[in-house]
């Protein structure tokens, strides 16, 4: 099965309308994977007693970046669990985050952590060869996301389901989503707010680990997400702008 969506690249962004013409067209290869993955969110769970359960990302650019960090991400993932990262986002794609599967690989080998594979995932054939905790699925993006939850699922990675509208979270839910991002970046024009997640969060049941994505800088945004139902707090620019396991510590840290 291989899976493709109906999107119109005139409502993208240039950049991320690029990135999803490049992960349509890519070509995968490589064995069938069978992951036992490292719980997302019983690890939420156990570091939320004490801490603010942050996904710290290693994300060396990005679209709405200026620059990119060229540390050995290894070390950077290492400094992020330091400082009280609950789990980590690893960025694979290349071209606009400077990302790869080989850090993804390397990083897991290196932390005790769960990891997520944050790509732009819309085939079958993308779940295969690379070795994850978490795999993105970002609801925009694809058409049946049944099939593909399920595929995914099949393999054994948990699955984190990213919604930014009221109608991609409808199909979350009825495809059976029990991770679900809701992410403050609007996609079309890469404005982030975070009132997306305070609009969206109450209609997400009971059950679901719920992650509030993008757009957190302070301890006051991170106390104000958790205010709204958070589970844990998917950060990538915050962390990666200075001392990584400083940034870290203070934004675990309760405010
Ligand atoms: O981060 C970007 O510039 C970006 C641009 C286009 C599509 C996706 C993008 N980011 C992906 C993400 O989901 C974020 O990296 C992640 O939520 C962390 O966000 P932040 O803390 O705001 O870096």
């Amino acid at each position: 099965m291989d899976d493709e969506t109906a999107v119109e690249s005139s409502d993208l962004a240039p950049a991320v309308a690029s990135i999803l013409a490049s992960a349509r067209e890519r070509s995968v290869s490589g064995e069938r994977v069978s992951v036992r993955p490292r719980s997302l969110p019983d690890r939420l769970d156990v570091v939320g007693n004490d801490r603010v359960p942050v996904i710290a990302e290693v994300k060396p650019t990005s679209p709405t970046t200026e620059g990119t960090r060229t540390d050995d991400p290894v070390a950077l993932a290492k400094q992020m669990v330091s400082g009280g990262a609950a789990a980590l986002s690893v960025l694979t794609e290349p071209d606009h985050f400077g990302g790869s599967t080989e850090t993804l690989t390397r990083v897991r080998e290196a932390v005790d952590v769960p990891v997520l594979r944050k790509d732009f995932i819309v085939r079958e054939s993308q779940l295969d060869a690379v070795e994850a905790d978490v795999v993105l699925l970002i609801a925009r993006f694809v058409d049946d996301l049944p099939t593909l939850l399920a595929a995914a699922r099949d393999r054994g990675f948990q699955v984190l389901v990213e919604v930014h509208t009221e109608s991609e979270l409808e199909r979350a839910i009825d495809a059976d989503a029990t991770i679900i991002g809701i992410n403050n970046r609007d996609l079309a024009r890469l404005e982030v707010e975070l009132e997306t997640f305070e609009r969206l969060a109450p209609d997400v049941p009971d059950g679901v680990t719920l992650i509030a994505e993008s757009g957190v800088t302070t301890q006051a945004d991170a106390a104000r997400m958790r205010r709204a139902g958070a589970d844990g707090l998917l950060i990538g620019s915050a962390i990666m702008d200075g001392d990584v396991e400083a940034n870290t510590q203070r934004l675990t840290t309760r405010a």
